[in-house]
Order: structure tokens, then C-alpha cells, then sequence
């Protein structure tokens, strides 16, 4: 199986667990979308559910395939979170988000869920957090040079502003900005995720720690489950 196929297998085995009557987070970027392909279909089968997008790229997505859609403020309380990660760590199930630019709301959703389920292809499963990928970061423009000296003070050694293609500012869905910032291995999560909750002007950041209730795994030859 290409990588393709992994996700949209993952996705596929998601889709699974959702059952008529629930409420679903829909999480975003290119494996919580094939998850939200199989979800439109089995709507079209007659599923029966409301889905709360995690962004406006899903939102646009889940409403091209006719899913019913609520907001957070609507529904509160989600019976299920399906989304995908950039890293997850093996024995914790903590993981990096973000590299999709929806951190925020994918955090607040998860947040809401009584089950989270996480769905990545083989390249995603590390050792320790930060082994690949760096920590997205979402900052207030305002004053944004200045947080960013207190990332440096939180320990971050390299820090890029995310830019698009012609070079400005990429600007998140709730007018943010978004530096990906390397810690290096991060040993002690609870630690660096409250020094960056306490810098005025970091809105959130991509570690999500003890949240995460099940990871759906596809490889080339199996797909594999792990749970909390
Ligand atoms: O956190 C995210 C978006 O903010 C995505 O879930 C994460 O980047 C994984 O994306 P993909 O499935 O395309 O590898």
C-alpha cells in the first residue's frame, strides 16, 4: 500500500466506529479527509449523525459531501473526535498537531470529545515528541516578534514563521500566526506545554497531551490500534 492508501485505509476503519445519533468532530488535513470521504458516504447510506469541522478547509469538504454540520457552540459535548496528528508518541499516545495550520479548534474540539481517535499512516509513531516534526505554535499578530524572544526563553533554538507561497504571513482560520518551533526532544511535556501556556500571546500550541483515547495505525500490512 502507498502511504495514500494507508490513510484512506485509517480513515476508512474510523469511519467504523461512528454510530447514527452521535455527534463527530471532523479533524483536518489529508488523512482526517479521507476519514470524512468514508464518513459521506455512509451519510449517504443513511448515517445519521452531526459533524462539528475542525476547520474551514473540513467545513467546506464535509458540506461538499452533504454531511449534516453543527458548530462547537451548538454542540458542546462531542460522542466522538476523529483527526490526525503529525507525531505520536508510542507508550503516552501524546502528540504533535498542527502542521496543518488548525491546531486551535482541532485542540477545542478534542477537548469536547468523549473519544478521541487519532488516525496516522506508519510515518507518524516516534519515540519521544519531537523526534520529527517541530511544535506549531499559534500567536496573536499583535507583538508577535516579541513572543517570539519568549519562545526562545521557553527553550525553542530554531524558530520559522510559517509563510505561504508568496511569502507573507500564513494566517490561521482565527486570524492568527503560526511559528513552528524545534524544542528537540521534548522529555517532559507537562513542563514545556505549561511554559507555553503561560506566554501572553501564544493563543495554543500543537502538543496534546493526555488526550488522546485510541490511535488507528495503517501500515503497508496491517492496521493496528492502540489504546489508553
Ligand atoms: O494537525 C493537523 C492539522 O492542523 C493534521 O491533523 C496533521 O497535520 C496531520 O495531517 P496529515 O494527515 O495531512 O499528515
Amino acid at each position: 500500500m502507498t502511504v495514500a492508501e494507508c490513510k484512506a485505509a485509517a480513515g476508512k476503519r474510523a469511519a467504523s466506529f461512528v454510530e447514527s445519533g452521535m455527534i463527530v468532530g471532523l479533524g483536518t488535513g489529508s488523512t482526517a479527509a479521507y476519514f470524512v470521504q468514508s464518513l459521506g458516504e455512509r451519510v449517504a447510506q443513511g448515517l445519521k449523525i452531526i459533524g462539528v469541522p475542525t476547520s474551514e478547509a473540513t467545513r467546506a469538504l464535509a458540506s461538499s459531501l452533504s454531511i449534516p454540520l453543527g458548530s462547537l457552540d451548538d454542540y458542546p459535548q462531542l460522542d466522538i473526535v476523529i483527526d490526525g496528528a503529525d507525531e505520536v508518541e508510542r507508550g503516552t499516545l501524546n502528540l504533535i498537531k498542527g502542521l496543518g495550520g488548525a491546531l486551535l479548534r482541532e485542540k477545542l474540539v478534542a477537548q469536547a470529545a468523549k473519544r478521541f481517535v487519532v488516525i496516522v499512516d506508519a510515518t507518524k509513531p516516534v519515540e519521544c515528541l519531537g523526534e520529527r516534526v517541530p511544535v506549531p505554535v499559534e500567536v496573536v499578530p499583535f507583538g508577535s516578534k516579541s513572543t517570539v524572544l519568549r519562545l526562545r526563553d521557553a527553550g525553542a533554538f530554531d524558530i520559522t514563521p510559517r509563510l505561504t507561497s508568496s511569502g507573507d504571513h500564513f494566517i490561521t482560520d482565527n486570524g492568527n500566526f503560526i511559528f513552528d518551533c524545534n524544542f528537540g526532544l521534548i522529555r517532559d511535556v507537562k513542563t514545556l506545554s505549561s511554559c507555553l501556556d503561560a506566554i501572553v500571546g501564544v493563543v495554543e500550541h500543537g502538543i496534546f497531551a493526555h488526550m488522546t483515547s485510541d490511535v488507528i495505525i495503517a501500515t503497508e500490512k496491517e492496521i493496528v490500534q492502540w489504546s489508553e
